[in-house]
């Protein structure tokens, strides 16, 4: 088999590949770019932008149901599944359409299958091998395996935002990011939901004073906790209705129609044949430097979900990394780190939960002199006037130089005034400084100085 060169091969059109496969074709660099699935990666097609256009479903029936008698008169809001995903489509449908002919016109060559490494500069994709001066590796993350008798039986989050219809009972495995973010659409529609977490705190990545704040919230909508569980075994049901059965060790069984996969992703990277490619890797994802190239092999680097860089797993890293890549990968040097900052975390709940920054415990063990200014926002005018019944904050001050060392909000619009304290924070801006700028006023913007 002859090989077809390259300058540069990208295996993954995620956020991380996609922007190095163009950054690179725009300097004039030959380049394969190769994905299993359809071209776009998982934040456009099963991430990030789908589940936003379900999560802002679920928010409109939470919001009319809380303002039937303060905003509005009556209060029916249904949500209809089928409806919402084909609505869902027509955000993903153009990505997938256009994506690849976007690369191809840039002068890509577009391959599809699974990459695999059959060299250290060569890899094999659908009966073709390929060969390059570098490889970027952008792979992203997958579900973990449950290890859970009848996992056959879990529905991936890529399949939940596949579905026509929902059934009226849904249970969710793991209570992170992905759970919570779809437990509060499912309880928004009416459903009942059941949230199975092994640790005795959800959403471990956050404060866990909103986190308790949030999950009343949710209990008072109707969704069941398990903490502390551990399931045994997912079995079939006779009912037709909650055609599954979840075990657990407490020996309590939870029947339902579903049971979504919220357990954790790990790197995707076991289809790849690193060793054959001299790629060091482990269950982290792949070894790299602080210049996202591999530690074991100079001609190949590694972005994104799929990179073992100690960052969380989000596309603003991803793009972060990329744009580092992009930079290093043809350089007489590789000398460009990836400028993270602090990274603003996120998870669009009902109300969204958000974090920047240190957790308290980390800041009281690294800081001697904190200041935290905490309180729960519940009836606050700006959060009363959405019909919104829970939101707080939790902001942590370096008392020495007047610094935020970091920020943790629930409630409406959490997800916006986050980035206010990105900004503050990445250029080192001051409580002080921040409570003195004008905020235009009523914006959740404005109760920044009240939170200050
Ligand atoms: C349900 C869900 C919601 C999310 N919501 C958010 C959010 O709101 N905000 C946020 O910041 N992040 C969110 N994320 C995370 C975000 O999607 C990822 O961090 C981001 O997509 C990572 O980008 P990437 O470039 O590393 O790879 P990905 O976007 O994962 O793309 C990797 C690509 O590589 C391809 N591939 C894999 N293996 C091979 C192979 N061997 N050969 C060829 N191709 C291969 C895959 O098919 C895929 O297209 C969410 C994730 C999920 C699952
Ligand atoms: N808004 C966002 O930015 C967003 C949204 C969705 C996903 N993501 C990304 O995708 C990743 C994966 O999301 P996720 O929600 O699957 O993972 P997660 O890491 O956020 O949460 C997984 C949870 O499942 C629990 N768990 C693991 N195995 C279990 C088991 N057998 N039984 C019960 N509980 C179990 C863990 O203790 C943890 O609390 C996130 O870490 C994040 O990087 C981001």
């Amino acid at each position: 088999m002859s090989d077809q060169h390259f300058d540069v091969i990208v295996i993954g059109t995620g956020p991380s590949g996609g922007t190095i496969a163009s950054k690179a074709a725009e300097a004039g660099k030959s380049v394969a770019l190769v994905d299993s699935r359809t071209f776009g990666g998982n934040c456009a097609l099963r991430g990030c932008n789908p589940k936003k256009v379900y999560v802002n479903a679920g928010e409109l029936a939470d919001q009319v149901r809380r303002a039937r008698g303060k905003l509005i008169e009556d209060g029916q809001a249904r949500i209809d599944w089928s409806g919402l995903h084909d609505f869902k489509e027509e955000f993903t449908r153009p990505v997938a359409e256009g994506k690849e002919d976007a690369f191809r016109e840039k002068g890509i060559k577009t391959f599809h299958g699974v990459a695999k490494f059959v060299d250290q500069k060569a890899i094999q994709v659908a009966g073709q091998r390929l060969a390059a001066n570098r490889i970027v590796i952008a792979t992203g993350a997958r579900p973990s395996d449950l290890g859970i008798e009848g996992k056959s039986l879990v529905t991936t989050s890529d399949d939940f935002l596949q579905l026509k219809q929902l059934p009226r009972t849904v249970v969710f495995i793991g209570g992170g990011y992905i759970s919570m973010e779809f437990a509060g659409v499912v309880a928004a529609a009416g459903h009942s939901v059941y949230v199975i977490e092994r640790n005795e705190q959800i959403l471990s990545g956050f404060d866990p004073d909103l986190v308790q704040q949030l999950r009343k919230e949710y209990e008072s909508r109707g969704v069941t906790f398990h903490l502390n569980a551990t399931i045994e075994s997912i079995s079939k049901n006779d009912d037709a209705a909650d055609s599954l059965r979840v075990s657990m060790k407490d020996e309590s069984r939870i029947d339902a129609g579903l049971v979504v996969h919220g357990a954790g992703r790990v790197p995707n990277i076991d289809a790849l044949q690193l060793s054959q490619g001299n790629v060091a890797f482990s269950e982290n994802g792949i070894a790299v430097n602080e210049f996202m190239q591999s530690s074991s092999n100079p001609a190949v680097f590694a972005t994104g979900d799929c990179a073992d860089s100690g960052m969380p797993r989000l596309t603003p890293v991803a793009n972060e990394e990329a744009r580092a890549v992009s930079k290093n990968l043809f350089a007489a040097e590789t000398d460009y780190v990836p400028q993270y900052g602090d990274v603003p975390k996120i998870a669009f709940t009902i109300p969204s939960i958000a974090s920047i920054g240190l957790s308290e415990q980390k800041a009281r063990e690294k800081f001697s002199d904190l200041e935290v200014r905490s309180g729960d926002m519940s009836d606050w005018g700006s959060v009363r006037k959405t019909g919104s019944t829970v939101a707080g904050y939790k902001l942590l001050i370096d008392s020495q130089t007047g610094k935020i060392v970091s920020a943790h909000i629930l409630g409406p619009n959490a997800e916006e005034t986050i980035n206010l304290f990105a900004l503050a924070m990445r250029f080192g801006h001051t409580a002080t400084d921040m409570k003195s700028t004008l905020f235009a006023f009523p914006t959740s913007a404005a109760d920044v100085r009240s939170m200050l």
